[in-house]
């Protein structure tokens, strides 16, 4: 079976092979952890065996959901914030069109996202984008009472219910939510929406895999059942203790990177369509290890645009930092370099070459650049952006996030400190029953 390949050839200076290897046992202890059960936050672990065990029945469905959706909606709105939305806009920006947005004349619905900001200016234009449109709205959001996306969808409902009446807008709104708890479940009973469940043990940010990022991208029009079946072959690939498991890999890899003082990780793409799973990676990695005054830092640049802003940190700043590249072997249209009789930019010595081939030539530039500037480098590649890949590509860092958090030592299925800002803002916006903090947050202003 081809699966996804990690490099780590390029990472070693402050680390060599051999400290990789002696990580062995230890990683392979945090892959029991995360196989068997055993580690902290074990109630977590439903996204480790959701490849392999989702029904047909299920894929059915949110097939069916998103085919009616397709049929009834020029936009469909998809709410939600974090986990609740990452995943499927990574998938859909680097399986889509870079300019979809702008091909109005397709006919296909245009998925759009709400509910991952508080921007006034931003709900104005997408209320004013809806405006006397056909539109669906899909609300996703685990626990049901996160502001972001529940100020969203109140604005969102009213419009919808304005626009297409009570009952025809009960039936163009899908709720993602818990099987029975939450304001967002008890509403949807209330008005009888569609509704697929987030289970218990699959936290947010290893959502992706379950109806959150499958009915969005369904959607939008990719093929679930390809992405589920990539994501199953890795499933099915990172089980062994060894290093020829490429999750145990870049977990070991980037765990004795961490410990040789390297405390950022830039994830690093080469194809602009990867941007947002570099968004989707951060929270991933970011809320899973950063905890307990630990964790590496996880940034993520889009290259070559990138070079041009943040290369010379990258090249010559401090020496904390490691990269890992992700490589898409193949793009998926040809284009060459033309040919100018004057020559005027001088780039006649590459004409005719793919651009492509000027691309791959820009990340091999860079990588070597890199590696001698001190920066240690991982490769991931990839054959091509399709749905299978992504599928390993997603369950290939999922696997790898579970077994690293566990080599560092922290819980990496929790994420208590996100609820500090949530906190302070509950106070300062004078929320029933936190009375005390508005006045202990007051004092401090
Ligand atoms: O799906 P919910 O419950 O709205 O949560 C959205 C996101 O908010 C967090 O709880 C905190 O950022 C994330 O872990 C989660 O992905």
């Amino acid at each position: 079976m081809d699966t996804i390949k990690v490099n780590i050839s390029n990472a070693f200076g402050s680390i060599t092979e051999s400290t990789v290897s002696a990580m062995l046992p230890e990683a392979s202890e945090a892959l029991a952890k995360v196989d068997n059960g055993s580690g902290a936050g074990n109630d977590f672990l439903g996204w480790v065996k959701l490849p392999s065990e989702t029904t047909a029945d299920l894929v059915d469905d949110i097939i069916a959901t998103a085919e009616r959706l397709r049929k009834e909606c020029e936009y469909v709105v998809c709410v939600g914030i974090g986990g609740s939305y990452l995943g499927a806009k990574a998938v859909i920006e680097a399986l889509s069109d870079s300019f979809a947005a702008y091909r109005c004349d397709n006919g296909a619905t245009k998925v759009v996202f709400a509910g991952q900001n508080i921007g006034e200016d931003y709900m104005h234009e997408l209320l004013q984008l809806l405006d006397g449109k056909r539109f669906g709205i899909v609300v996703i959001s685990k626990s049901g009472t996160t502001t972001e996306p529940a100020i969203a969808f109140r604005l969102l409902k009213e419009k919808l219910e304005q626009q297409a009446g009570k009952q025809k807008a009960a039936e163009l709104t899908v709720a993602i939510t818990d099987a029975k708890r939450g304001a967002l479940r008890q509403l949807a009973t209330e008005e009888g929406y569609k509704t697929f469940v987030i289970a218990d043990n699959v936290g947010g940010r290893f959502s992706v895999l379950t109806p959150v990022g499958l009915l969005p991208i369904a959607v939008a029009g990719y093929d679930i059942r390809a992405l589920l079946n990539g994501a199953a072959e890795m499933e099915a690939a990172t089980t062994a203790a060894s290093l020829d498991n490429q999750s145990l890999l870049y977990a070991a890899t980037r765990n004795a990177l961490y410990r040789a003082g390297k405390k950022t990780e830039i994830l690093a793409n080469f194809n602009p369509k990867l941007h947002y799973f570099g968004e989707w990676w951060k929270q991933l990695y970011g809320e899973s290890e950063g905890k307990d005054g630990k964790g590496i830092f996880p940034a993520a640049v889009d290259l070559t645009t990138d070079l041009h802003s943040m290369g010379q940190w990258i090249q010559e700043g401090e020496r904390t930092i490691f990269e890992t590249v992700i490589s898409v072997a193949a793009s998926d249209h040809e284009l060459r370099v033309p040919a100018d009789s004057d020559n005027l930019d001088g780039l006649n010595y590459i004409a005719g070459k793919r651009i492509d081939e000027v691309n791959k030539m820009a990340e091999l530039g860079t990588r070597i650049a890199h590696v001698d500037g001190g920066v240690p480098n991982i490769q991931i590649t990839l054959p091509a952006l399709q749905e299978k890949w992504l599928g390993q590509l997603i369950y290939f860092f999922e696997k790898a996030c579970g077994i690293s958090g566990y080599l560092l030592g922290v819980n990496p299925f929790n994420q208590p400190g996100v609820e500090a800002y949530k906190r302070n803002m509950f106070a300062l916006l004078e929320k029933p029953g936190y009375e005390n903090e508005t006045a202990a947050i007051r004092a401090k202003m």
